[in-house]
């Protein structure tokens, strides 16, 4: 076969590779030694050949290309959608600045969250933000001052009520931790250690404190989902591995360069300003995989034949069937695993006013709404010393459902009702329109479908080693796989590392990770996830309806 084709030709060889590949994808799964690699037919050779795909820019693309280039694996490709890397470090030009220019504005990462200490241990964003000088200042959350519906109302001893839970409920997640006892929601731990909203003096106070700070000890703004819907022990964990291991500070990002500015500075440690290695406004659509190598095909057609893929979309992604399509299908206990875990929203709506009408010296306003948990209740402003001073910003933000309404909504919709809640907050005020607004999508936006991943209830650390286990050669990397910090900067960059880490390993021989922390080789993943129930155990004895649910199948008389 003449591997001189022509234009016609080679995208019929292409179709007809597609074809053999679904074939042999499908294959794969029986016997998996003949896959996707197999280019005996010769067609596989229209496709650009490299060592290792990486699937995405963001922060896990890159440090997976940095950690293999560290380990003398050069011969690698990364493939982004965008026109530029650092995927959900993501931000966007908004209003004016004092200099007449745009400012820039986080949509995306905007906190740096638990520095930590160089004697101690380091959070490695830290240590990045400060190598690449990002701009940042201390989030002072005690500046607060809180609101109901009829303008400045206190509510300290909310907190101060709350927090005591917090701190209670943090224990009862250690002890069951250590007792290996079932896993309770965020909201049955609460109320085990007596915090319980609704039977409260003020409930709407403590609705508004409960998201803040449940979401401030976690990621400002309850996880974006609720108790009710979140792990007790995996959520309690996260906030410690962060905010005790490292510490309790958070810093907020002002870089003009953007957020972003500290993973293109590691990027450029290994990749030129040209490199060719890294492929901007490439879309994947298709991903063939099997136990000897990967084609993935993209946007425009063409495909990139690799030993290894690293796929490091986000859980949002994986969870649409309409944006990667996997061949062969993924196994069960990966889709399962995909599709028990979830991807939160978290909505910062911005304003710049005219002048500036809320308490200059105040960095955080709680606002309780009388009939709505969550109703646009966190305020921060901007136009405070270290921050952009003179600006007159504030933003509010949203999560969860509120997050997916408001992303629906027309800017002018929202609008409305985010000057109701300020008239209420101030009343007495003119609160002036606003000169400019704006607000990211993030359920929308197609390369990222949410903003980070939340570990719900009813779910374990082996299903998640599932969500991050290898499945043959493609692999997965990102926030969502790093069961220590997920949801942040820092479990993406965890993830990026330890995944180009083990491919170098296996690509050179040798175990390049840390063999006693089982950085080394492949990823755990389970088969099959068993309950704590027998088949035998459902019975009369147990409160068990025998005669309604018989040989598995409901219904049956
Ligand atoms: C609103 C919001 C607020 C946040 N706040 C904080 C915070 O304050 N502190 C903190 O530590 N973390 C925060 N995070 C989380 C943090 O941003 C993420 O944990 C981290 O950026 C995830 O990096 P990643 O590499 O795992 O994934 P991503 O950044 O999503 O990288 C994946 C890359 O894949 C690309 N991609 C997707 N689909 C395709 C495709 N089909 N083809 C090619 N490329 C594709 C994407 O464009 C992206 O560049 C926040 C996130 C959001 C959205």
């Amino acid at each position: 076969m003449s591997l001189n084709h022509t234009k016609t030709s080679s995208s019929f060889y292409m179709v007809l590779l597609l074809w053999i590949l679904n074939l042999v994808g499908v294959l794969a799964t029986v016997i998996p030694k003949r896959d996707v690699n197999d280019t005996s037919s010769g067609v596989a050779q229209d496709c650009q050949r490299t060592k290792v795909v990486i699937l995405g820019a963001g922060i896990a693309g890159i440090t997976t290309a940095q950690a293999l280039s560290n380990n003398s694996v050069t011969d690698f490709l990364i493939l982004e959608y965008k026109d530029h890397i650092g995927g959900r470090v993501h931000s966007a030009n908004f209003g004016t600045g004092l200099d007449g220019k745009p400012l820039r504005v986080e949509y995306g990462a905007n906190w740096i969250q638990g520095l930590g200490d160089p004697l101690r241990r380091e959070n490695p964003i830290w240590t990045f933000e400060k190598k690449w000088n990002i701009q940042n200042h201390f989030s002072n959350f005690s500046r607060i001052l809180t609101y109901n519906e009829t303008g400045l109302t206190d509510f300290s001893e909310e907190i101060e009520a709350f927090e005591n839970a917090l701190a209670a409920m943090g224990e009862r997640a250690g002890e069951i931790l250590e007792d290996n006892l079932q896993d309770p929601t965020v909201r049955a731990g609460l109320s085990l250690v007596g915090w319980k909203p609704s039977q409260r003096a003020y409930p709407e106070a403590s609705d508004a404190v409960e998201w803040w700070l449940y979401g401030e000890c976690y990621i400002n703004g309850e996880q974006a989902v609720t108790p009710e819907d979140s792990s007790l022990v995996f959520n309690a964990a996260v906030s410690n591995f962060t905010f005790l291991q490292f510490n309790d500070e958070n810093n907020f990002v002002i870089d003009q360069r953007g957020h972003r500015a500290w993973i293109e500075g590691e990027a450029s440690t290994f990749l030129a300003p040209d490199d060719q290695r890294l492929r901007l406004n490439t879309i994947v659509e298709r991903v063939n995989y099997g136990s000897e190598g990967v084609i993935i095909t993209t946007n425009d057609g063409s495909c990139v034949q690799a030993d290894y893929a690293v796929c490091t979309f986000s859980l949002g992604v994986l969870q649409r069937e309409d944006a990667i399509h996997f061949q062969p299908e993924l196994p069960m206990w990966k889709k399962t695993a995909i599709e028990m875990f979830e991807i939160g929203v978290y909505t910062k709506i911005f304003l710049q006013f005219p002048h500036t009408f809320w308490p200059a010296d105040k960095e955080f306003f709680l606002y309780a709404d009388p009939y709505q948990r969550g109703w646009y209740p966190i305020w921060q402003s901007l136009d405070l010393e270290g921050f952009f001073p003179g600006s007159h910003i504030l933003f509010v933000t949203l999560t969860g459902e509120l997050s997916y309404r408001a992303e629906k909504m027309t800017d002018e919709e929202t609008l409305e009702e985010v000057l109701a809640v300020l008239r209420s907050m101030f009343p007495g005020v003119e609160i002036p329109q606003p000169v400019a607004f704006t607000y990211p999508r993030w359920s929308e936006i197609p390369w990222a479908h949410g903003s980070f991943s939340v570990w719900p209830a009813g779910t374990t650390l082996e299903m998640h080693e599932n969500l991050r286990a290898n499945v043959y050669r493609l692999w997965f990397t990102g926030e969502h796989t790093s069961a220590s910090y997920f949801g942040y900067m820092q479990g993406a960059w965890f993830e990026g590392r330890d995944a180009g880490s083990r491919i170098s390993g296996l690509i050179t021989g040798t175990c390049v990770g840390d063999p006693v922390e089982g950085e080394c080789g492949e990823r755990v993943k389970h088969d099959a996830l068993h309950g704590t129930t027998t088949e035998d155990e459902y019975n009369v004895e147990n409160g068990w309806d025998e005669e309604g649910f018989k040989n598995g199948t409901y219904g049956e008389k």
